[in-house]
């Protein structure tokens, strides 16, 4: 098994190979397959597949995140060949992890299908119809049987034009268990924690005021108390003096009647 290179590569890539066919795209050994319009988030608001397009440009992969992507280009792989396929290093070096992988059988068909994850700790941006894949192609030393070769019989990724949605159904199906999504997750606890510390520092400064004002008006209402009873004190003594005042005014009075009585009399004696 040899890999094609040079002049074989040239030759042997046409649009029957790889459909929208690029000479410009040969580099090195490789062909670059640029990405196509499908892709799938695990953090996808809608839970749906994203469209990429003139409008929608890009698909921004969150740090721990899963994302399904799809080439743009159809790859058609011949009898005689076996192609291998990776993602560029630079998107990889910012984090990406190419999880899926790593050969297109002889006989295969179809756009290929990418799982990545961000294990960096940025989000990391792709755009439609850049060139994010590599593919190399090996000769084989013998052609493969028609039985031997990826076929729609009992083969599943034959002809696929779209992200299939079996794998959109188990990514939705559990938690990620990501270290940026239990990151996340501590944040939102640490969150909550800061919150009920609030609320509990709030409760207590509302108990705090509460208790003291109970205390500042029982103190008021014990002084009012005492208060009225001196007063009712002061002026039950005053009641006193005035009808001792009132008595003794009433003694005089008498002394002033005989006086005035013994001065009418002739010898002033009556
Ligand atoms: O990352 C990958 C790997 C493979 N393929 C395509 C090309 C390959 O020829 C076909 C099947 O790959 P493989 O034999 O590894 O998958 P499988 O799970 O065994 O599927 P099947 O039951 O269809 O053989 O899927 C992709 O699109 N992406």
């Amino acid at each position: 098994m040899a890999f094609l290179g040079g002049r074989d590569l040239r030759l042997f890539l046409n649009n029957k190979i790889i459909s929208d066919y690029q000479e410009t795209r040969i580099k090195q050994a490789a062909y670059e397959l640029s990405l196509g319009e499908e892709v799938y988030r695990t953090d996808a608001i809608d839970g749906k597949v994203e469209v990429l397009n003139d409008k929608n440009r890009t698909v921004t992969i969150n740090p721990g995140q899963f994302t399904l992507l799809m080439t743009k280009e159809t790859v058609t792989i011949p009898s005689d060949k076996l192609a291998f396929i990776s993602i560029k290093a630079k998107p990889k070096l910012k984090g990406l992890v190419n999880v899926s992988g790593f050969h297109v059988d002889p006989g295969f068909s179809g756009k290929l299908l990418f799982s990545v994850y961000n294990a960096g700790p940025s989000t990391i941006t792709l755009r439609h119809d850049e060139p994010y894949f590599l593919i190399w192609f090996a000769e084989l030393k013998q052609n493969l049987l028609s039985n031997d070769l990826y076929n729609n019989s009992g083969n599943n990724h034959q002809d696929q034009k779209g992200i299939p949605s079996e794998y959109i159904d188990a990514l939705k199906s559990g938690e990620l268990a990501s270290p940026s999504a239990l990151l996340k997750k501590i944040k939102d606890v640490e969150k909550i924690k800061i919150n009920n510390e609030y609320l509990l520092k709030l409760f207590i400064g509302i108990a705090v005021t509460i208790g003291l004002k109970i205390m500042w008006d029982s103190n008021a209402e014990q002084k009012g108390y005492e208060m009225r009873v001196l007063e009712e004190r002061t002026l039950k003594n005053l009641y006193e003096q005035i009808d001792s005042i009132k008595s003794n005014s009433i003694s005089l009075g008498n002394i002033d009647s005989i006086i005035r009585e013994s001065k009418q009399t002739p010898n002033g004696i009556k």
